[in-house]
């Protein structure tokens, strides 16, 4: 675009960073202060391996992160949970990312934590560290300024269930199913899946659900606002629809879209009157800048 000015480029830039640098997006929710000790929960998780979590970040700006532990349904082992952590960070570093596929390899999306890794862990001290850091990662994945789509094959079982609600949206394959069987293990979420599935489902679908442990279909899903779509196609293409579904989201300049996203966490995470605030601060990011200079001089008619 020669009519924007190097220097108009490079105030837009850094005033991009500017305010990049004071939307604290990228925080953890745990740290030493709360007895969160991530050297050593990492050191624990490292010795329970198996699977692998694989990130695939394509040119057209959208991701595609594989959970895969064949023999085990896509069970999450601690190296897959170390793994999910490095894929986030690596998605946080990504500036031109606008979209992300979530899904399972082999016709099956996650059943939830590896219950060979969760043995492992099942005292106390060990399965409140694992906690904390399963929320950390999963709030990141929520946080990040990406339209984020969970492509749901077959089963998403506990852990599993819970990964899901940390995307965006919910896509579900005909005869697939999310279920927290929490309560039929005696235990309750603990990756910050019900406290999603509040805000998602409201508090009393999220209390049948849980407390019953309830399957749920994707008629079901769709009905009570927990997944966004049905898809049709067989295993090998469900990842080529999702795609298909994500691009009416994520078409145009990243930055813009990033934008949307962040105003989503800021409005679902603050106050209104601090939402509305870093409403402002991310307007500032756009205002000016050459997306919008180019749709001023094009003089688009919406009708
Ligand atoms: C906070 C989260 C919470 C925690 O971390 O504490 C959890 O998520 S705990 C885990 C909750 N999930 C489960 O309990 C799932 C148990 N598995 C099943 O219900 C079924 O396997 C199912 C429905 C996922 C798939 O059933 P299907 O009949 O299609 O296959 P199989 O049962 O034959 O499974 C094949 C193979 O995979 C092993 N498997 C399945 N899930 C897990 C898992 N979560 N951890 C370890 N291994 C798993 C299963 O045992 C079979 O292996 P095999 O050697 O043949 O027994």
């Amino acid at each position: 675009m020669p009519y924007i000015t190097d220097m108009a480029l490079n105030l837009w830039r850094c005033v991009m960073k500017r305010a990049e640098a004071r939307w604290c997006l990228y925080r953890s929710l745990y740290n030493s202060s709360h007895g969160f000790n991530e050297s050593e929960v990492k050191r624990k998780l490292a010795e329970l391996s198996g699977g692998s979590v694989k990130l695939c970040k394509g040119e057209n700006g959208i991701a595609e992160l594989g959970i895969s532990n064949s023999s085990r349904k896509n069970a999450l082992s601690g190296t897959m949970m170390l793994e999910l952590e490095e894929r986030i960070s690596d998605l946080e570093k990504w500036k031109e990312g606008k979209g992300l596929i979530v899904y399972g390899t082999e016709d099956t999306f996650c059943s939830g934590g590896d219950l060979n890794t969760i043995k492992a862990i099942s005292n106390a001290k060990d399965g409140l560290m694992m906690c904390m850091f399963m929320q950390n990662t999963l709030t990141r994945l929520q946080r990040l300024p990406l339209i984020s789509v969970a492509l749901i094959q077959g089963k998403a079982i506990g852990g599993g269930a819970e990964l899901c609600t940390a995307c965006d949206f919910r896509l579900m394959t005909e005869g697939s199913e999310i279920r927290f069987v929490h309560k039929h293990m005696g235990i309750v979420p603990g990756w910050g899946g019900a406290s999603r599935l509040i805000q998602l489902v409201g508090s009393r679908q999220a209390l049948k659900l849980l407390s019953g442990a309830l399957r749920i279909p994707p008629e079901h899903a769709i009905s009570i606002g927990l997944a966004d779509g049905t898809l049709s196609s067989a295993a090998d293409s469900a990842l080529e629809e999702a795609q298909k579904w994500i691009t009416p989201y994520t078409k145009g300049a990243a930055n813009v879209t990033r934008a949307m996203k962040k105003l989503i966490v800021c409005g679902r995470e603050h106050l209104f009157e601090d939402a509305i605030r870093k409403e402002k601060d991310i307007f500032a990011t756009v205002w000016g800048g050459p997306s919008n200079l180019q749709a001023l001089s094009e003089r688009t008619k919406y009708n």
